[in-house]
């Protein structure tokens, strides 16, 4: 047995010890490349849907729920210190148990978690260059991580030498370790509901345990396995709602996070019980057969910022790639497409008002190439008379789509900017991904790649539908409406309710 196999059996049984159960007959972990995602598991035996492979004491999982820090430094000081806003509370937690050694419960467990990580965040300038053009590196959010850290957590741990000794905190305590921490979340973390009448969700450890903002994989009611727990968003970005938070601890836990994800593969969900998770097939699974969970069939680009991997899969019109990917536009770059003769005044006017309608200013294209029909009220907008526009704003209510030339035009400008901001060509890369590449630029080449080939399908659409109308008697162009009587297709669904959250 190799050293990692040692690590892995002994990881495993702390979890047996500790009231874990897995069907050892069923399913088994090994190592893969690390292209494909290092450790995960494989079925042992066919297997029916609904098959328990492994179940998890509540008690086992770590959050700020379970870990006894919260409680030291005490309920009141925990919130007034905002310990229950976002992950610093579980990093902190992390890092705290991290710290006790072996008179930690997580102790085995948190060694076995790794310390690298193949996500942007920890690559070096060279590296990131390749991402150029698409928007992984302005999600990163790596300096309002390194802010919580100064201004949240130091604080926290330099107020209590009693908890965190000053020797410790060079060691446990650092923005290294924070960021380590983060991404383990980030990466590996659930989303697990309460349970009613959990202990604590009543009294004052319930107030202790409000906290939750993001995590990456889903678990659902034991009863309902299409009754998704969305994920939220990174901490590092975004803000969540307070009400999903109430509900669900953002949670590490162990064994269920060794489970690999693949775009439309998932054959495994994690469910909640009373007092213990419990991982189940979700479809009959083959001996032989990776057992896979879900992250969500994100795009390459939210998998890589957030797993440090993406999906390479043979896609339905040729090529490899993420079937789920997208590719975003940002409105400011649908007002430089625009024509010098709108004026500026009006272009402002009109960003605000869609914005307070709750228009989009991030405008995403997927893989069906569709144009996004907020795309299109949003270009529409700015070609409306004053007198329509005003009839628009005085009903409240964003214009249908009507797909016509001087929007068409609009559209395809903004697709050719959009384009030109990958330095490199869709053939440059295809002929880059023939040769031997580290890791990291072969997953970076594959991000901006799928994005490049919607931008490419969505520009030939537009150009398409363009021609078509131009075809067509004068009087029949206008009617057009969201390119239903096209061969190429628009979206057709309405503007989303709330803003993007990037
Ligand atoms: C929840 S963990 C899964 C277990 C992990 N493979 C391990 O060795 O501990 C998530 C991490 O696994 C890796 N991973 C998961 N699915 C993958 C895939 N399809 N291809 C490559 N890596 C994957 C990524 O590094 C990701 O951050």
């Amino acid at each position: 047995m190799t050293e990692r196999e040692t690590d892995l059996q002994s990881f495993l049984s702390w979890f047996q010890r500790g009231g874990g159960r897995i069907d050892t007959s069923a399913m088994g972990f090994c190592y893969f490349s690390q292209a494909e995602g290092d450790r995960g598991a494989v079925a042992l035996k066919d297997m029916p849907e609904g098959h328990v492979l492994f179940t998890i004491p509540r008690s086992l999982t770590l959050s700020t729920r379970n870990s006894s820090l919260p409680k030291l430094l005490g309920p009141r000081v925990w919130k007034e210190k905002r310990m229950d806003k976002g992950w610093a509370g579980l990093i902190l937690c992390m890092m705290w148990e991290t710290a006790q050694g072996l008179s930690s419960k997580w102790q085995e467990y948190l060694e076995t978690l790794p310390t690298t990580f193949e996500t942007p965040m920890f690559w070096d300038g060279i590296d990131l260059e390749e991402l150029k053009g698409t928007y992984v590196v302005d999600k990163l959010g790596k300096e309002e991580a390194e802010k919580t850290y100064n201004e949240t957590l130091l604080p926290v741990v330099e107020s209590r030498p009693d908890l965190f000794p000053a020797d410790s905190i060079a060691v446990h305590y650092t923005l290294e370790q924070y960021h380590v921490m983060g991404s383990r979340i980030l990466s590996r973390s659930f989303d697990v509901e309460r349970w009613e009448g959990e202990e604590g969700n009543e009294t004052e450890d319930s107030e202790v345990a409000d906290t939750s903002m993001g995590s990456a994989m889903d678990v659902d009611l034991p009863t309902s396995s299409s009754a998704d727990n969305p994920n939220h968003e990174d901490p590092e970005n975004e803000n969540s709602d307070d009400e999903e938070e109430d509900e669900v601890d953002v949670s590490m836990v162990p064994v269920a996070d060794l489970l690999n994800a693949r775009y439309g593969t998932e054959n495994a969900k994690l469910f909640y019980e009373p007092t213990e998770l419990k991982m189940l097939t979700t479809k009959p699974v083959k001996a032989g057969e990776q057992i896979w969970n879900t992250y969500g069939d994100l795009p390459n680009a939210k998998l890589l910022r957030r797993y440090g991997h993406v999906d390479v899969l043979e896609l339905p019109g040729g090529g490899k790639g993420n079937p789920g990917d997208v590719v975003e536009l940002r409105a400011d770059l649908v007002v430089s497409a625009l024509p010098p003769t709108i004026p500026k005044s009006k272009v402002q006017e009109i960003i605000d008002w869609y914005l307070e309608e709750g228009g989009d200013d991030v405008l995403v294209f997927e893989a069906d190439m569709e144009l996004p029909s907020q795309l299109l009220t949003l270009i529409r907008l700015f070609l409306l008379s004053p007198e329509e526009l005003k009839k628009v704003q005085d009903k409240g209510k964003l214009p249908k789509n009507k797909v016509d030339a001087p929007l068409l035009d609009i559209v395809i400008r903004a697709l050719q900017m959009r384009m030109q901001e990958y330095p490199t060509s869709i053939e440059d890369d295809e002929t880059l991904l023939t040769g031997d590449l580290s890791l990291k630029k072969r997953n970076a080449i594959f991000v901006r790649l799928g994005e490049k080939n919607i931008l490419r399908g969505a520009l030939q659409n537009a150009e398409a539908i363009r021609s078509t109308l131009a075809e067509q008697p004068s009087d029949t162009k206008d009617k057009e409406k969201g390119g239903n009587k096209n061969k190429r297709k628009t979206s057709s669904d309405g503007p989303a309710s709330k803003k993007s959250r990037r």
